[in-house]
């Protein structure tokens, strides 16, 4: 990498002179930010006339940077004046060399090092007599040379040959760098070009004096120090490559150390033991928080498996009270009801018929396992001939006349004895009707967990065999919801929150764990989440084939729920949770 990749270096040099540093900022892998502060003019006076037509009285000329050699010779061909061949040349800086020669003049006198006093120390003890001399400058150049001749009591005649005029109508562009922290360091060439930067941003806000200021000696710094800046660099030579030297360090310093700057946080720390994980263990599952669903069917002596749910079976009576005392000694405290009734027909009237097989298991659980919190799921499907969970009228599934046997069906299951009604039609209304008819019926004190977020999903294939319940035409996609949806999911909540609904379900669980987290949020209702039947037959496939550690996978997937925000959790895997949390 380039020492400059990516620095953005302000240039303050003048237009003629700034040509070179820009070059080399840019050979280094920087970006210069150009603004010329400072303008150089010819200065033509009168006075100046008298001067270089007697050049032949004068020894020696005084010249101390290129822009005094530059303008210099060009007020001498501009007046057609040739140098006498006796003038000899005394001069500071490499840069002032450089243009000397450029006009074909060689310097006879340089001091060793480039600084004025000590240039005439230096001259004065090799030539004690100089004769006259004439000393080129510039209206900003400092008086030390003058001083140092009156000092010797020699002759010298100054000749102001050039104007450095400050340029200010970069100021909003320097304002505007400097706002956005574009600039990675600034460059100074003169304390000229300080002042007039300092001038620049005095009164604002962000003003550059922290950045990195590379000045090219110990005047400028010393400007730069005066006006507040305060990372001020000098190189041990006054010159552009030595300030390019100092940048490149400078930078390349500072990469490094940002590396080793690098630090991080110990996340590990909190996961170096169990014991240390389960202090800081932020989401808990608990067998109370599951619902066991079960399927009741008509008959004795049945104990159906489902074949695509391996492990689920329809159950008749007289099994049913074992199953739930084995649930109770699980230390699991509620169970879902789902009927699988002997005859269909077009309303689904087994669904609210006194002696419904979903009636008869409730009055049997509610007598024989009272401790259980019996929830009926209340929907037509398993009880119509066509399958839907609602009427059918010309080829549609009549929301209104719908609502008349759901409630019926939840009144029917309430005076059966069921503690929650759990409706899961999903027609309109159904939440503000069931609360009505409840009412109505003096169960004002039965809640209604709804089926708020239901979504028409592929994963309850498996239900579908178990509950025989798969629609005989058409899919649910008129009254269950697009999976691509989540926005209507909460108009679903809200309308159900609004029309009386004690609590809330999210079905299905493990592909709507986002809905989940946005419905728990917004609502301050207990939520559910309904783990379906695809969800668990997909588990229990792969756990068969070996290729998961079922455990363990299902318990992340039950805490993955909870720690979206469900307060409780509808599965098929209730009982085995409930043994692993145990022996846990
Ligand atoms: N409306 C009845 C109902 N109640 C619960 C489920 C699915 C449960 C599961 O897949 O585990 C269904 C099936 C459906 O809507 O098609």
């Amino acid at each position: 990498m380039k020492p400059l990749q990516g620095k953005h270096i302000l240039v303050t040099r003048g237009k003629s002179q700034a040509h070179p540093f820009i070059e080399k900022i840019e050979e280094g892998g920087g970006v210069s930010y150009h603004t010329p502060l400072l303008d150089f003019q010819l200065n033509d006076s009168e006075s100046h006339q008298e001067i270089i037509h007697q050049l032949h009285d004068y020894s020696w000329v005084f010249l101390t940077s290129s822009n005094g050699v530059k303008f210099f010779f060009e007020l001498l061909r501009k007046h057609n004046v040739f140098l006498p061949q006796k003038l000899q040349f005394a001069i500071i800086g490499t840069k002032t060399n450089h243009a000397l020669k450029s006009y074909g003049y060689q310097a006879d006198f340089i001091p060793s090092r480039f600084q004025a006093t000590k240039m005439v120390d230096e001259f004065f003890a090799v030539y004690p007599r100089p004769g006259n001399i004439l000393y080129i400058r510039g209206n900003r150049s400092r008086d030390v040379l003058p001083a140092a001749f009156r000092a010797k009591g020699v002759f010298f005649q100054s000749m102001t040959v050039y104007d450095t005029l400050l340029v200010k109508d970069q100021r909003e562009e320097i304002l505007s760098w400097l706002k956005s922290e574009e600039l990675d360091a600034l460059t100074f060439t003169s304390p000229s070009t300080v002042s007039a930067f300092a001038n620049i941003v005095q009164g604002a806000e962000i003003n550059g004096k922290d950045l990195p200021c590379f000045c090219i000696g110990p005047t400028t710094a010393e400007t730069a120090r005066r006006y507040g800046f305060r990372h001020i660099f000098v190189p041990k030579q006054y010159t552009i490559n030595e300030i390019m030297n100092q940048l490149n360090h400078y930078f390349s310093n500072e990469r490094k150390d940002k590396m080793s700057d690098l630090t991080f946080k110990r996340h590990r720390r909190l996961r170096r033991t169990e014991s240390m994980r389960a202090l800081v263990r932020e989401t808990h599952l608990r067998t109370e928080d599951l619902i066991f669903p079960i399927f009741v069917v008509e008959g004795e002596g049945v104990k159906n498996p489902v074949a695509s749910m391996p492990g689920v079976h329809q159950v008749s009576l007289d099994y049913l009270t074992e199953e739930m005392e084995e649930l109770v000694q699980l230390n699991i405290r509620s169970v879902i009801v789902f009927g699988v009734p002997a005859e269909k027909d077009e309303v689904g009237s087994q669904a609210y018929h006194e002696d419904g097989i979903v009636q008869k298991a409730i009055r049997q659980i509610k007598e024989e396992v009272p401790s259980l919190t019996v929830i009926a799921d209340t929907c037509l499907c398993q009880y119509t001939d066509h399958g839907h969970c609602g009427v059918v009228r010309d080829g549609d599934i009549a929301n209104d006349e719908s609502l008349t046997y759901i409630t019926q069906t939840a009144v029917s299951q309430a005076e059966a004895g069921a503690d929650i009604i759990a409706p899961s039609n999903m027609m309109d209304g159904f939440v503000a009707s069931i609360r009505h008819g409840l009412d109505e019926a003096g169960y004002s004190h039965i809640p209604v967990m709804s089926y708020a977020v239901k979504y028409a999903s592929s994963f309850y294939g498996p239900f579908r065999d178990a509950a025989h319940s798969s629609p005989q035409f058409g899919d649910r996609r008129a009254y269950q919801m697009d999976p691509s949806n989540r926005l209507e999911a909460i108009r679903e909540a809200e309308s159900d929150v609004q029309e009386g609904a004690d609590f809330l379900i999210v079905k299905p669980a493990l592909s709507y764990l986002d809905i989940m987290r946005e419905v728990k949020d917004r609502f301050n209702l207990p939520l559910v989440a309904y783990n379906v039947s695809g969800e668990y037959s997909m588990i229990k496939a792969a756990a068969q084939n070996g290729w998961v550690n079922e455990q363990e996978i299902v318990l992340e997937k039950l805490t993955s729920m909870k720690r979206a925000g469900a307060d409780l959790i509808i599965t098929y895997f209730a009982k085995d949770a409930a043994k692993w949390l145990k022996e846990d």
